[in-house]
């Protein structure tokens, strides 16, 4: 086990503590109204992500009100299509908007060259985080999956059912495959950069995996962020890496053993029981509450949050969320939640 007070690290490792770790996706956001003070005082979101001492500043919030166990470096995961060179605009209520790449003649538009001039403040915020944090919080540095990234690539926004690339991916997986590749190489610079920087583990997002085939989920999510870990582990044999694939059910055994993650990321709707039989006994998980119950607070949340410390709380386990905090979440509920949670006796 690591020589370390960070319990983050320790669940990581595959260690079962009695109080498991404790860090939301999306904790710095519009939720907190101090977030939305500082985004005011930086002009745009994008403008937030791109400035170190800002982006630090946010990134602490959550940890003076809520002692969370890891704090998640604050940025986006657009910013790889950025600085690859396409053009990416957060309309307000909108949502990301990015220039649509269709098809493979598209891909010309994208160059590796100068990433790291675009991505260079993004270090520097990790770089300085690591120096701002509580010695026993962790530091989280992050990228999209390639498949979740060329969602927003190739759609040009947010979309429900992905018409667009789930055509290009079946109909040209050649021509598909030369833009994963180019993300696959933008995400591992850009993490091992993080981790230089002094990230001590990275979560990988694939907050779109769930609207594959199996073969597609096999060519298109297993295989990339097999490549990405294997990169990042020439480079740093023990960095502890997690994966999130949402909405993926029973692929998640399959990704967890093919890719060679640390550990998986669950959404609310995987059956716990299922997760601790097969899942949690190749490595430790994470999750997974409703956000929509840190809303409404109260039984309803604490009854679940019970029932799945009840059922991952005998392995190794983080708690967190199945997806991100929304905006309307009362801050209150997010305290309320961590003290049942370290009052728990089981
Ligand atoms: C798909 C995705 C994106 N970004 C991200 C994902 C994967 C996880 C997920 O599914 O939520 C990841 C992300 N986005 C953000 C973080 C910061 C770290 C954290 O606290 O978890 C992380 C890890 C900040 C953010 N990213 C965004 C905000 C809100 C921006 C604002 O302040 O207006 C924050 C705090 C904007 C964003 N960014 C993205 C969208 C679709 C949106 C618009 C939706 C929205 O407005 O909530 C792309």
């Amino acid at each position: 086990m690591p020589n370390t007070q960070k319990t983050f690290l320790r669940a990581l490792a595959g260690e079962t503590l009695p109080v498991p770790p404790i860090w939301l996706m999306r904790q710095a956001g519009r939720y907190l109204p101090e977030y939305r003070a500082t985004r005011a005082e930086a002009g745009s979101f994008l403008d937030l992500c791109y400035n170190p001492d800002l982006a630090c500043e946010v990134t602490l919030q959550p940890l003076r009100r809520f002692d969370f166990d890891a704090a998640i470096l604050f940025s986006d995961i657009l910013v790889i299509p950025q600085a690859l060179g396409q053009h990416l605009a957060f309309k307000q209520g909108e949502g990301p908007q990015l220039e649509a790449i269709r098809d493979a003649s598209g891909l010309g538009k994208l160059s590796l060259e100068g990433i790291h001039d675009t991505l260079g403040p993004i270090y520097e915020t990790v770089s300085k985080l690591s120096h701002a944090i509580p010695s026993s919080t962790a530091l989280i540095g992050f990228a999209g999956a390639p498949w979740t990234v060329a969602t927003y690539m190739v759609e040009g926004k947010g979309s429900k059912d992905f018409p667009n690339i789930r055509r290009f991916a079946y109909g040209d997986p050649d021509g598909f495959a030369k833009l994963i590749d180019i993300l696959v190489e933008a995400t591992t610079q850009y993490l091992l950069k993080q981790v230089e920087a002094g990230a001590e583990c990275i979560q990988l997002f694939e907050t779109w995996g769930g609207v594959l085939s199996e073969t597609g989920f096999n060519r298109w999510v297993i295989e990339p962020t097999k490549q990405i870990v294997a990169n990042l582990r020439a480079v740093h044999p023990d960095l502890p890496i997690i994966g999130f694939p949402r909405g993926c059910g029973l692929h998640l055994v399959d990704f967890k053993q093919k890719t060679g993650v640390t550990a998986v990321g669950l959404d609310s709707g995987v059956k716990l029981d299922w997760v601790a039989e097969n899942l949690q006994k190749l490595g430790p998980v994470q999750g997974n509450l409703d956000p929509m119950l840190l809303i409404t607070g109260g039984d309803p949340m604490f009854d679940e949050t019970k029932r799945i410390l009840d059922t991952l709380g005998k392995g190794p386990f983080i708690f967190n969320l199945g997806h991100g905090i929304t905006p309307e979440t009362p801050p209150e509920h997010v305290g309320q939640l961590v003290n049942f949670i370290r009052d728990y006796k089981g």
